[in-house]
């Protein structure tokens, strides 16, 4: 198989690549108004490339995590990047802005284009335009706030709008560790996410529980999705979350 390397630099340099809101993985959410159009997802493995790491990979997609304002969406994605929590002051997203990761699966380099969208209502339509393109969805909300969750059902209305019908979806509960301030039950976050026959897991991006595993799960099904040999047993993401969880006795970073 042909290797892509990823392009340095804030936005990639690949055709297909989504528009970025200025610094790579930044908070500052600078570049809104100057952002292009989305363009398509994937980027197939014929194609090579090299990710703005200056890391090699095969096959890209772009996933995008949504949720309520001050869920923690961008210090997952900070987590999940660089391994830090972003504590102090909160600084919300301004419009949109993406970080880029290579991980490797099963023997393959697989670039997560990541696109952590703002929470706030009046930054909705400009993310609305976003979700065509998105691989996969991880939708948050904060076990520490009511609000957040009871809103899930309304973004998963505004997927179902907006994003592929084959669009993969998580549920994510975070803020997990919090359990003083704790107001939803985890059995609530399981419950709705079957109802929507949706993978759920809590996570914490204060203390990384489970945020690899968030990002690994997606990954995982949609390179099977793509590169799946004719013989193989379908991926079954739901399953491979379960067994995760329980291998690890429901938590790991
Ligand atoms: N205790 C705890 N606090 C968290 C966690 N994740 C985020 N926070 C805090 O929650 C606040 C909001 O986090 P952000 O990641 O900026 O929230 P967001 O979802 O990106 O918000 P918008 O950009 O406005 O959509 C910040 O003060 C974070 O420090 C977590 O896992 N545990
Ligand atoms: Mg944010």
């Amino acid at each position: 198989m042909s290797r892509k390397k990823a392009v340095k630099g804030k936005s990639s340099k690949s055709p297909k690549a989504s528009p970025s809101s200025g610094k790579d993985g930044g908070r500052t959410g600078k570049g809104l108004a100057a952002a292009a159009a989305p363009s398509s997802g994937l980027v197939y493995p014929s194609r090579p490339s090299l990710s703005n790491s200056g890391e090699f990979y095969d096959i890209a997609f772009k996933v995008m995590l949504v949720g309520d304002s001050g869920v923690g969406k961008t210090c997952l994605l900070v987590h999940f990047k660089d391994g830090a929590f972003l504590a102090g002051s909160f600084i919300s997203t301004v419009g949109i802005d993406f970080r880029n990761k290579v991980m490797t699966i099963d023997a393959v380099k697989v670039k997560l284009q990541i696109w952590d969208t703002a929470g706030q209502e009046r930054f909705r339509s400009v993310t609305h335009a976003y979700y065509r393109d998105a691989n996969a969805l991880l939708l948050l909300y904060d076990v520490t706030n009511k609000a957040s969750f009871n809103n899930i059902r309304a973004w998963l209305t505004e997927i179902h709008e907006y994003a592929q019908q084959d669009v993969v979806v998580m549920l994510l509960g975070n803020k997990a560790e919090s359990s003083h301030n704790r107001v939803v039950k985890r059995e609530e976050g399981e419950k709705l996410a079957k109802e929507f026959g949706v993978p759920f897991m809590e996570t914490s991006a204060k203390s990384g529980l489970n945020v690899e595993l968030a990002f690994t799960a997606v990954a995982k099904e949609l390179k099977h999705r793509t590169m799946k040999e004719p013989a193989e047993p379908k991926f079954q993401l739901k399953e491979y979350v379960d067994k995760e969880m329980r291998t690890a006795g429901c938590c790991h970073s």
